[in-house]
């Protein structure tokens, strides 16, 4: 029986332009960069037809038996806040934490937009329906999304008005009756290969420039889009490299050359305050970290799992500054979660009556995450010690001509050899190979820079709350001298 997970894998051999080591990809499927990696999608996409676990990940869908993901609900109540919880959760877990792009983070873009159409719509006359229809094809179709916003990097310290980085960010270069044509590159779309549709926006739209101000969703397989990948950190075996051989999401830049997007993908071009009134629009930023939030708590309790693990089985977890340390993993996983608790407790319907964490902890949960996994590498590091670099290469070692010294000279303080060898080799994917390195710059960077992230959590707070006490207590004991 095709299962969903099949069509999702069949879907992707549509004419794609996808390169890889300077060549094109010719099937994505087969290729050995992404196998694994989509036999990992599959298996979750098929978790929403599976009658045991669809309710965690899904919802039945309007008139019909068969369920969609949970990331197209609008959440209007708390059981939809769970619900969308439950699901990033099961995908999250269902991935040890380690992919980040499954599609239900940009798929939450859409949804938000289609809950807030009405009010969203008064911003341009096409707009609800183009939101709505575009919805509603995502939800049936299953499709697999992913956003692109960055431009590249040319030269950070110019802007626009420098003819470099105009000529590269992407931009409209003719209209036609069909649609647009678009000019340029966006920086890196994480799951690019294998994914349907990418949502392109401009990051920093301004009226002296109208032609790059867009906000669009492109098709993966368009005429001259080309998805140029960076090497891939797929390792092939699943013994040596457990999360590089299922959990490697590639990265690519998207080039668009003179690529057309057709009117009903455009949904806004040329007015950048509506492009900015979209990209900062609340609800959409709470619910897209919200999601952001329940896969950092189950990728940090999963390094915290390692890390525990590895000191164990190296009986470290007995030194006080050892347990301190895993004290400190265990002070990260609570935070998160005690954030997310606090940004759902506190969740308030928006305009549009849709149910919204509360900012605040999101955005905490968001800034935190870019400084947290870092710290989470780096103690998983000091636990294990040398003993990242002590493992044979192979597993064959416990069969050859010195098995018995493997044996002897590997083993752990409350495992055998074979065992802590395995451990060790799923601790370094995460500590120091390709796909771990990978991942500390994810979470630094993934959204956006992480000083002016912090920034904007003190330009956003209302300051009176903070100050107001200062300047009473001020004036209660201001000096006499100060009163004349
Ligand atoms: C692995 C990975 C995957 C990602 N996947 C995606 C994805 O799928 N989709 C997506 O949209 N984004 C994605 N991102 C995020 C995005 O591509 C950028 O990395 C992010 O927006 C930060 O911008 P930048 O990397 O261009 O850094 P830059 O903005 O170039 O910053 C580089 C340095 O210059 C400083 N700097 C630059 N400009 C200024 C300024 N004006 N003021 C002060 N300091 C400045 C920064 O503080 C930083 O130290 C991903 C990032 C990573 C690392």
């Amino acid at each position: 029986m095709t299962t969903r997970g099949d069509r999702f894998i069949s879907s992707l051999q549509d004419g794609r332009k996808v390169w890889l080591d300077g060549r094109q990809v010719e099937s994505v499927a087969d290729h050995p960069a992404f196998r694994g990696t989509l036999q990992t999608i599959k298996r979750l996409f098929d978790m929403v037809d599976d009658p045991a676990v669809r309710d965690e990940v899904g919802y039945k869908a309007e008139g019909r038996t068969d369920y969609w993901h949970s990331s197209f609900l609008v959440p209007y109540s708390r059981d939809d806040l769970d619900r969308r919880n439950r699901a990033f959760t099961a995908w999250a877990k269902g991935t040890h934490g380690v992919m980040s792009r499954l599609s239900d983070y940009a798929r939450t873009y859409i949804t938000s937009w289609y809950g807030a159409r009405k009010e969203l719509g008064q911003l341009h006359p096409h707009l609800e329906h183009k939101i709505t229809s575009y919805y509603k094809e995502a939800r049936e179709n299953d499709l697999f999304l992913t956003t692109a916003a960055a431009d590249p990097q040319i030269d950070r310290s110019r802007g626009l008005d420098d003819g470099r980085n105009a000529d590269r960010y992407l931009h409209v270069v003719r209209e036609t009756s069909e649609g647009i044509v678009v000019r340029g590159a966006k920086m890196i779309a994480t799951g690019a290969p294998y994914t349907h549709d990418f949502i392109i926006n401009s990051v920093q739209p301004v009226e002296s420039h109208r032609q790059h101000a867009l906000l669009m969703i492109v098709p993966a397989n368009s005429p001259g889009l080309h998805i140029i990948c960076r090497e891939s950190f797929a390792e092939l075996s699943d013994q040596e490299h457990p999360l590089s051989s299922r959990y490697e999401e590639m990265d690519a830049v998207l080039v668009f050359d003179d690529v057309l997007v057709p009117w009903e993908r455009v949904l806004l071009y040329g007015d950048p305050a509506a492009i900015i009134k979209v990209r900062d629009f609340h609800t959409t930023r709470s619910l897209a970290f919200h999601h952001a939030g329940v896969r950092l708590l189950a990728k940090l309790e999963f390094v915290t799992g390692v890390a525990f693990a590895v000191a164990e089985s190296i009986g470290a977890e007995s030194f006080l500054h050892v347990k301190q340390k895993l004290g400190e993993l265990l002070i990260q996983v609570h935070t998160v979660r005690g954030l997310l608790v606090a940004s759902e407790a506190e969740a308030k319907p928006d305009a549009s009556g849709i149910l919204v964490p509360a900012y605040s902890y999101i955005e905490t949960a968001k800034n935190i995450g870019s400084t947290f996994y870092p710290r989470a590498i780096e103690i998983l590091q000091q636990v294990g010690g040398g003993g990242f670099m002590q493992p044979p290469s192979g597993f064959a070692n416990f069969e050859g001509p010195f098995a018995s010294l493997v044996e002897r000279y590997f083993e752990g303080a409350n495992v055998g050899a074979a065992k802590k060898v395995q451990l060790f080799k799923l601790a370094w994917d995460l500590v120091g190979s390709q796909l771990g390195s990978r991942h500390e710059l994810y979470e630094r960077f993934y959204a956006g820079d992480p000083i002016r992230g912090y920034a904007n959590q003190y330009i956003g707070e209302p300051k009176a709350y903070y100050t107001d006490p200062v300047w009473k207590l001020l004036a209660e004991t201001e000096p006499a001298l100060l009163r004349k």
